[in-house]
């Protein structure tokens, strides 16, 4: 089994989360604080109190997930695209592979990714939503003290399966969307670049930046979801379960809370994925 692609995917994986960091960062205050009026306040707020290390603060522990992560998606696609059509990744530019292919090695790492992204994932997200001030004299201390102290709360309450709270959202996130984001992609190659050659790296890079915005557009709605899950059990109220999160979700906040977050995951997804599938393409060819 080529393990080139496994540690292309984990590269190319953190060199786009750097980029996508900030972006990340102003989400996650715009989505858990009300002091900011919209996205250029935000930063330019965070880059006057904090200086540009601001938009990178709690970035080492995504770091260490993607290169499980992001490894395990590009790795299982590309071994999985193999085991389909019998073509390396070198031979499928002059044979490529047909878009069902694509599509069902597409969701077979995501479906594979989801698992190993659940843990991680639930942390992040608890985390992210501790919006108590730091380090104020007499005030409480936040109930996680960082991504260690959060993992083993969470497993001595409540065992190994509390840490895969929220799995089955994601995995369905995951799985359709991801087939989604390597069909854009390739789809997208195909249009620029003439037969049986290689795509120049502006369309590697607007094909990975538009794979990454089609597959976050539709994941949105079960990202939303999928979010709730995880902070069910902790302050919201528990959902008997999928279904029951979506319609109640739905009949208290009206149909435009399955959209929220989408235009700043836009935005990231954007050059996130772009550095990703440039990162990773090069680094396939240089090693030949
Ligand atoms: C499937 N879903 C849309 C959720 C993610 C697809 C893109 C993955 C990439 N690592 C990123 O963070 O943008």
């Amino acid at each position: 089994m080529p393990a080139e692609e496994f540690v292309a995917g984990w590269i190319s994986g953190a060199l786009g989360l750097v980029l996508g960091h900030p972006f990340d960062t102003v989400k996650v205050r715009l989505q858990t604080q009300t002091t900011y009026r919209g996205i250029v306040d935000c930063m330019v707020k965070t880059y006057r109190h904090e200086s540009l290390l601001g938009f990178f603060k709690g970035m080492s522990f995504p770091i260490a997930s993607i290169a499980v992560v992001n490894s395990v998606l590009f790795g299982v696609y590309s071994n999985a695209l193999l085991a389909l059509t019998a073509t390396s990744h070198q031979e499928r530019r002059a044979q490529p592979p047909s878009y069902t292919h694509v599509f069902i090695a597409g969701c077979t790492g995501g479906f594979l990714q989801a698992y190993c992204l659940a843990p991680f994932d639930l942390i992040k997200v608890r985390l992210q939503n501790q919006t108590e001030p730091r380090a104020k004299p007499g005030s409480p201390p936040p109930r996680y003290r960082g991504p260690v102290h959060c993992a083993a709360s969470i497993f001595q309450a409540e065992g190994p399966r509390g840490l895969f709270r929220g799995a089955w959202a994601l995995t369905l996130r995951d799985t359709p969307t991801l087939g989604i984001y390597f069909v854009t992609y390739e789809w997208l190659c195909r249009q620029f670049t003439p037969d049986g050659q290689t795509p120049s790296s502006g369309t590697v890079l607007v094909a990975g930046g538009f794979a990454g915005i089609t597959s976050w557009v539709a994941a949105t709605p079960l990202d939303v979801i999928k979010s709730r899950m995880q902070m069910a059990g902790l302050k919201q109220r528990a959902y008997g379960g999928l279904l029951d999160c979506m319609v109640s979700s739905a009949r208290q906040e009206g149909l435009g809370v399955f959209f929220r977050g989408l235009t700043i995951n836009s935005a990231r997804a954007f050059p996130v994925n772009a550095v990703t599938f440039l990162s990773y393409e090069h680094l396939l060819l240089s090693w030949g």
